[in-house]
């Protein structure tokens, strides 16, 4: 579930009254997400999401991901883009709550992951960075390799309650993928999404008709993007990474953007940080959300599975 926050019908009536989009006829709380509060708000204008932005989410970086959003979307990525009020505005407050509306996005995300799915994604992906070019502001990723210390040492005992040495296990890797890491001069950057899971994305058939939840978004390399899309999409179980996946995610990213040589190379080293990002993430969730939340804490242990497994593989394991 994520709606942490109950909007008043008097605060969401004032709240409309800001916008073109006419009278509210509907805001219903929608239970997937864990990070802000959504509602599906209707209008006479239309469908729409209302957020509500909670814990995670630091307000002063809103203006950043909803640029990036608007950015994106003006050059027909399907993206939510913001919608402005009045006033030219689209970040404003709700219960006490920095909010804000975009617009709503057709498709749902897919059950199964098929090499054609994988193909897509991968173009959209590329697609992404490319047109993401043009948006020059810079945010540094608060979840790349210097946080993965701090964040192991945050999780305290967790990780050796969960699974006795994982502590130390994660620690080594730690040490060894950061010694490897390329250094981010040689390789291309720029805007990359972060968190492109399966429930990110949705599809009408085979086609990407939506890419949502930007709140990860930053100024990065672009093949750690892939890396984390190499995780989240081309393992059919916890541990086994499908080949057949993994080559048409590849060729969809490069039907939209080429990747050098040098990319290719650190693809091994980049996924095991990925691995490792998502694995560190669950963990410290784990430790500091109590089980009877209503929010479903998902597996890390998944994430060990796969950083071994990558850690097993070697970069010509890559070069499918
Ligand atoms: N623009 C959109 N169009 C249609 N549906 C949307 C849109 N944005 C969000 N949703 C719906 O709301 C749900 C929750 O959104 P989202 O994943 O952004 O939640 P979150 O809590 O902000 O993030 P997280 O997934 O990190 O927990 C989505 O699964 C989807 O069903
Ligand atoms: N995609 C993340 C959740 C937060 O965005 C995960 O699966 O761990």
């Amino acid at each position: 579930m994520a709606v942490y926050t109950t909007i008043s019908p008097e605060a969401l009536k004032a709240f409309m009254t800001q916008y073109d989009l006419g009278e509210a006829i509907s805001c219903e709380g929608i239970a997937e997400g864990v990070e802000n509060s959504n509602y599906l708000l209707a209008t006479h204008d239309g469908r729409y999401i209302l957020t509500l932005y909670e814990k995670r989410v630091k307000a002063e970086e809103l203006p950043w991901f909803l640029g990036l959003m608007r950015h994106l979307a003006s050059c027909a990525l399907p993206c939510p883009t913001p919608v402005a009020g009045r006033d030219g505005e689209s970040l404003r407050s709700l219960m006490e709550r920095p909010a804000a509306i975009t617009t709503f996005l057709l498709g749902r995300p897919v059950d199964t992951i098929t090499p054609e799915i994988c193909r897509a994604l991968g173009k959209a992906l590329a697609d992404f960075h490319e047109l993401g070019r043009d948006y020059p502001a810079h945010r540094p990723n608060a979840l790349g390799p210097e946080a993965w210390k701090p964040l192991l040492v945050a999780c305290g005992e967790t990780g050796d309650k969960l699974r006795p040495g994982l502590t130390h296990e994660v620690s080594q890797a730690i040490d060894d993928v950061v010694a490897k890491w390329p250094d981010r001069e040689k390789l291309p950057y720029g805007q990359i999404h972060a968190d492109l899971f399966p429930d990110n994305v949705f599809f009408q058939g085979e086609r990407v008709s939506g890419i949502i939840d930007f709140y990860f978004a930053c100024t990065d390399l672009f093949a750690y993007d892939l890396a984390i899309c190499i995780n989240a999409w081309c393992f059919p179980d916890e541990q086994r990474l499908e080949p057949i996946l993994l080559k048409a995610l590849l060729r969809g990213y490069e039907a939209g953007r080429e990747l050098s040589a040098a990319e290719r190379q650190a693809l091994s080293v980049l996924s095991q940080g990925a691995a490792l990002r998502f694995l560190l993430t669950r963990l410290y969730d784990w430790g500091h959300t109590s089980p009877d939340a209503l929010v479903t804490r998902k597996d890390p242990l998944v994430y060990l599975s796969r950083l071994r497994t990558l850690r097993g593989m070697t970069e010509a394991d890559f070069h499918v």
